[in-house]
C-alpha cells in the first residue's frame, strides 16, 4: 500500500519552518498594529484602521458561514445592526452601562439568529441567499420605521466606551479594542475550525449526506455557525454605535450586508485571514476611490460601486478562491504536530460475536412513484462475513443500500440492526447504533488532511463542543481522536499519508480513506458501496487483504460491487439482485453457477 504513496514526508525542518510562519503571522500582525498605533500618525488613519477593524467581525462570520460552510447570507449587516441598536437604545434610554448592554445585544442576536436560522437554513440553492436578502430588508424597514429607535434619523448621543475610568472614546484607545477583539475572534476561530466541531462544519459544504453518515446533526451545526456569525456581526454593531456614537438604519442594510459579503470574497471567503485582508483593501480602496475617482470624472456620485463591481467580476474570474487564497497557497504546509502517541483509546462499543445476525432486512420496498425501485427485498447479514450485494445496473443495490443506512424512507418493510428496529431514524442514528459507510461517489473534504478526514469518523465518540475548542479545552480528546484516526489509517495501510491533503490523493487512497473514516466510528457493520471502482488491479488486490483483515476481526461486511471477480474472491455469501427484486442468493460457487443469474447479466430470459 505504501507503494502508492507519490507525495514526500514533509520533514521536522519543513514543519519548524511552516510553523514560524504560520503562527508567527499572527504575531507579526498583532506587532504591526501595534507599531502604527505608536507611529504618529494622523488620526484619518487611525479612523480608517478602527473601521476597517470593526469590520473584521462581521466579515469573519462570512467566512465561516459563506466560506467554510457553503450558506451565502446578505444579511450579516442586520445583525451588527441588533448589537449596535440593542446597545445604543439601552444605553441612552435607560442608562444602563455599554459594558452591560454588550451582552444584552448577543443575547437579543442570539434569540433572532436561532430563529432566522431555524427557518430559513432549511431552504438550499438560491433560496436561501433570497431569505437572507428578504430579512435585512425586513430589519432596515423596521429599524426606520420604529419611533422608539428615532426611525431613519436613528439614536444620537450613544455614549463613548470607558473602562475603569479610562476614556476608551480616545481614537488610538479604542484601536487597541478593537483591534484585540478582531484578533481574539480571528484565533477563536481558527481554532474552532481546527476541532471536532470545526472538522464538522467544514463537512457541511460538501452537502450533508457525508457529515450525517458520520452522526453529525448537521441542521443544528448551520444553525449553530449562523448564530456564531451573527454573534460577531453584533460584537462589531456594538463597537460601530459607541464608536460613532450615534446609530441610523443605512449602515445595517443590504448594501451593506452585499458589501461584507463582497470584502468575504474578496478577501478568501474560506479563510480567516481572508477576513482582515477583505475588509482592509474594500474600507481603504472605498475610500480611496470616493476621492479620486470625482476628480477624474469632474462630477460627483457613487462611482466607487462601479470599479467595485468590475473588481468583483475579475476576482470570481481570477482568483475565485480570494486574495488570501493566493497567498496560503504558497505557504509551506506543516503536518499536524505528532502528540497523540500516549493518548488513551477512545471508548468502544460491545461487538458481536462472529456468526450473529447483525443485520436483518425483511421485505424492504421503495417505490419512486410507479417505479418500484426496490421490491420486498430480504436478507440477513452475519458479523465475521462479507456479504456481497450484486446485480445488473438499475437492479436496485444503491437504493438498498440507502434504505439500509437511513439516506432513504421505506414504502415498507423494516430493518432490524443487531435486533433492534432502525427503519425510520435517520442515518446519524443509524451511525450511533455501529452502522458504517463508504460512498459510490467519494464524499470527503478535500481540503481537509487525511488524518483529519478520517478524524471526522470518529465524530460519535467524542463531544467537546466549539466553546471548548475556542478555549483549547478539547486538547485531551483531539489527541485521542487522532490516535484513532492515525490507527485506523494505518490498519487500511494508509499510515504514509496521513498529513496528504485529501484533495491530492489518487482514487484507490481516498476509497481507503473512506474505509479507514468509517472504521473510526467503531462499527459493528460496515457498508462499502463499489470500494472498487477506479481501483486499479494492485489496488484492488490490496483492497481484499484489507477486507479479509477486518473480516477476521469479526468485522460484518456488506459490499456492493461490479467487480466480479473481487466479489467471488472475497465474498462469502451473495445476494443477487435484478430489477428491484430478490433473484437468488448463496456462495460464490453457487451463483457463478447459477442459469438465472446468467441469464441476467447476459440479458436474457430465464
Ligand atoms: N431518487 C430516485 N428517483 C427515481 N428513481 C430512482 C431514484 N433512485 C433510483 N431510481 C431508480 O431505481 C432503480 C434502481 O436504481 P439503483 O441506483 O438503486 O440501481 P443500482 O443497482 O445501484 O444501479 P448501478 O449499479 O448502476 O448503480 C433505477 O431504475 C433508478 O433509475
Amino acid at each position: 500500500m505504501h507503494s502508492l504513496s507519490t507525495y514526500a514526508t514533509p520533514t521536522d525542518n519543513d514543519r519548524s519552518a511552516s510553523n514560524l510562519l504560520r503562527s508567527g503571522g499572527l504575531w507579526a500582525l498583532a506587532a504591526a498594529l501595534t507599531a502604527l498605533a505608536l507611529l504618529p500618525l494622523p488620526d484619518f488613519w487611525i479612523i480608517q484602521l478602527n473601521y476597517i477593524g470593526i469590520y473584521v467581525l462581521p466579515v469573519l462570520g462570512l467566512v465561516l458561514l459563506t466560506g467554510v460552510c457553503g450558506l451565502t447570507s446578505f444579511g450579516q449587516a442586520a445583525f451588527v445592526g441588533v448589537g449596535a441598536y440593542t446597545s445604543a437604545y439601552l444605553t441612552t434610554q435607560l442608562g444602563l452601562s455599554p459594558w452591560f448592554t454588550l451582552w444584552m445585544g448577543l443575547g437579543l442576536t442570539t434569540a433572532s439568529a436561532t430563529l432566522i436560522g431555524a427557518i430559513t437554513l432549511r431552504m438550499s440553492g438560491h433560496y436561501l441567499p433570497l431569505a437572507t436578502m428578504a430579512w435585512a430588508l425586513a430589519l432596515y424597514y423596521l429599524l426606520g420605521n420604529l419611533d422608539a429607535l428615532g426611525k431613519y434619523d436613528g439614536i444620537l448621543s450613544v455614549p463613548g466606551l470607558s473602562l475603569f475610568g479610562l476614556d476608551l472614546g480616545k481614537l488610538r484607545l479604542f484601536y487597541a479594542l478593537v483591534w484585540a477583539l478582531a484578533l481574539l475572534a480571528c484565533v477563536a476561530v481558527v481554532r474552532l475550525l481546527n476541532s471536532r466541531t470545526g472538522r464538522a462544519i467544514r463537512a457541511l459544504a460538501g452537502g450533508t449526506q457525508m457529515a450525517e453518515a458520520m452522526g453529525v446533526d448537521t441542521f443544528r451545526y448551520k444553525v449553530g455557525v449562523f448564530v456564531l456569525a451573527a454573534m460577531l456581526a453584533s460584537i462589531s454593531g456594538w463597537l460601530f454605535a459607541h464608536f460613532q456614537q450615534t446609530v441610523n438604519p443605512s449602515p445595517f442594510g443590504l448594501k451593506m450586508g452585499i458589501e461584507y459579503l463582497f470584502m468575504a470574497v474578496l478577501g478568501g471567503a474560506a479563510h480567516v485571514w481572508g477576513a482582515a485582508a477583505g475588509a482592509g483593501i474594500v474600507k481603504l480602496l472605498e475610500d480611496q476611490l470616493q476621492v479620486l475617482l470625482p476628480k477624474l470624472i469632474g462630477t460627483s456620485g457613487n462611482y466607487e460601486l462601479i470599479v467595485f463591481g468590475i473588481l468583483i467580476v475579475l476576482v470570481l474570474k481570477y482568483l475565485p478562491s480570494g486574495l488570501w487564497d493566493a497567498i496560503d497557497r504558497r505557504l509551506p504546509r506543516a503536518p499536524r504536530k505528532q502528540d497523540w502517541a500516549q493518548a488513551p483509546a477512545l471508548p468502544m462499543q460491545p461487538k458481536p460475536t462472529t456468526g450473529d445476525v447483525v443485520l436483518d432486512v425483511r421485505a424492504i420496498r421503495k417505490q419512486f412513484g410507479g417505479l418500484v425501485a426496490v421490491n420486498d427485498i430480504s436478507f440477513q447479514i452475519r458479523a465475521g462475513q462479507i456479504t456481497g450485494l450484486i446485480g445488473p445496473n438499475g437492479a436496485g443495490k444503491s437504493t438498498t443500500f440507502n434504505l439500509v443506512t437511513g439516506v432513504l424512507g421505506l414504502t415498507s418493510g423494516e430493518v432490524l440492526f443487531r435486533g433492534e428496529r432502525i427503519s425510520g431514524l435517520p442515518s446519524r442514528a443509524i451511525a450511533c447504533r455501529g452502522m458504517s459507510r463508504t460512498f459510490q461517489h467519494v464524499k470527503m473534504v478535500p481540503d481537509m488532511t487525511v488524518l483529519e478526514n478520517v478524524a471526522l469518523g470518529a465524530h460519535l465518540r467524542s463531544g467537546k463542543g466549539a466553546l471548548s475548542a475556542m478555549l483549547h479545552w478539547d486538547r485531551a480528546e483531539e489527541r485521542q481522536l487522532f490516535a484513532e484516526a492515525e490507527r485506523q489509517l494505518r490498519r487500511v495501510g494508509m499510515g504514509a499519508y496521513l498529513h496528504h491533503k485529501a484533495g491530492d490523493l489518487s482514487m484507490g487512497p481516498q476509497r481507503l480513506l473512506e474505509i479507514a473514516r468509517a472504521l473510526c466510528a467503531d462499527p459493528a457493520l460496515l457498508l462499502l458501496d463499489e470500494p472498487a471502482a477506479g481501483l486499479r488491479h494492485k489496488e484492488k488486490q490490496e483492497l481484499a487483504e484489507v477486507l479479509r483483515t477486518l473480516r477476521a476481526e469479526g468485522m460484518a461486511i456488506l459490499l456492493v460491487e461490479h467487480d466480479m471477480g473481487l466479489v467471488m474472491d472475497i465474498c462469502d455469501h451473495i445476494v443477487v439482485m435484478e430489477f428491484g427484486t430478490h433473484l437468488m442468493e448463496g456462495t460464490p460457487t453457487e451463483v457463478q453457477q447459477s442459469e438465472k443469474v446468467r441469464a441476467a447479466y447476459l440479458g436474457t430470459e430465464h
